[in-house]
């Protein structure tokens, strides 16, 4: 669906060049919402805004549904434009227009019906919740309600992608969780490819179906967002997980045990993480076991639990455990 191929921007003047990107490769398929996390400065906003050539790429190629942008003559470009929707983190709406006539905008932009925009805006309205704010102007909404009026915008020329440029950064926690649910609704319901940028772990987590770190420009990690988030292989991607639990120190890496006890993290993920292996396959080897750390949560729809337990026990009844925890399907990690 979405292509970039070796895509590299310098910002500047010779001698004094900024590489945003460098050699940047990447593909999302259609109908996924793939999230792209990354720290300040790492090249998100310049990654987003070259997937609809807001910003011309210094080299490489954006491909979107198997359209080479990068060779496209102005004309051409403008056209496959309109099936690139985008939303700002700063909403970008018309002060001086009303609700209504900022999501009309891009329709009359390509002098659509009278009658026709009606409907449509109607439809959109429904669709993002604000028929009884349509007469109002942006100043007199919420932050969350602007954030709507920038959705159902964007969704005005039925585009197939949908870009989101930190769209809930500057929303409080629970107008962030509205948001993204009405960015999943919207994907399920249209089957909309959805790009979002972001740097919280908490975005990614709550609606994407694969994410990519992006760190000085290039792409680190990448993969299925269960994957990557409870097993994270690059120093950035820990981090990002390490401040969104707010844990101040991780005792499966900070502890060192006694002979007699190992600590291990133990990963649950979907049905298993409501199930009682790990006391089952205990009561079996006679190992008792300290809880230092646990989470269960959901990434998207999937629940996952994640513990780290200290087990006491002789060394072969601990390592008997272990072996019968992997085999029952759990991942297991020992402290070396
Ligand atoms: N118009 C510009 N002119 C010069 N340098 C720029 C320009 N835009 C971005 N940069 C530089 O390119 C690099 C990547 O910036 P970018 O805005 O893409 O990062 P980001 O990950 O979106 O950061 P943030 O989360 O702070 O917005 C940074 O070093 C930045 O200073």
């Amino acid at each position: 669906m979405i292509e970039l191929k070796q895509l590299t921007k310098q910002y500047g003047k010779p001698g004094r060049l900024t590489t945003a990107l460098s050699g940047l490769d990447l593909s999302i398929q259609k109908g996924e919402i793939f999230g792209v996390i990354g720290h300040s400065g790492a090249g998100k906003s310049t990654l987003i805004r070259c997937m609809n050539l807001l910003e011309r790429p210094t080299s490489g190629e954006v491909w979107v549904n198997g359209i080479n942008l990068t060779a496209l003559g102005k004309k051409q470009l403008q056209n496959e434009r309109r099936k690139i929707g985008m939303i700002f983190q700063h909403f970008n709406l018309l002060s001086s227009a009303t609700v209504f006539d900022n999501i009309a905008f891009p329709l009359r932009l390509c002098n659509t019906p009278k009658s026709k925009v009606e409907q449509k805006v109607g439809e959109l309205l429904a669709l993002v919740g604000l028929e009884e704010h349509r007469h109002k102007y942006p100043a007199q909404l919420s932050g969350g309600q602007k954030q709507r009026v920038g959705i159902a915008r964007a969704l005005a020329s039925d585009p197939e992608v949908l870009l989101c440029d930190e769209a809930t950064s500057a929303l409080d926690p629970q107008t962030t969780d509205s948001i993204l649910k009405l960015l999943l609704d919207i994907n399920r319901r249209f089957n909309l490819t959805i790009v979002l940028i972001t740097h919280e772990m908490h975005v990614i987590q709550s609606i994407c179906d694969r994410v990519a770190v992006i760190h000085q420009g290039g792409i680190v990690e990448e993969g299925p967002v269960t994957e990557v988030f409870l097993k994270p292989r690059h120093e950035v991607t820990r981090d990002f997980i390490r401040n969104d639990q707010l844990s101040d120190g991780d005792p499966f890496t900070t502890l060192s045990g006694q002979p007699n006890e190992r600590t291990v993290k133990i990963t649950f993920l979907g049905a298993k993480t409501y199930e009682s292996t790990l006391s089952d396959v205990v009561r079996e080897t006679g190992v008792t076991f300290a809880i230092l750390q646990g989470t269960i949560s959901k990434i998207k729809e999937t629940p996952y639990g994640q513990l780290i337990v200290r087990f006491e026990g002789s060394p072969e009844s601990v390592n008997q455990t272990v072996v019968q925890l992997q085999k029952q399907g759990l991942d297991v990690e020992v402290s070396s």
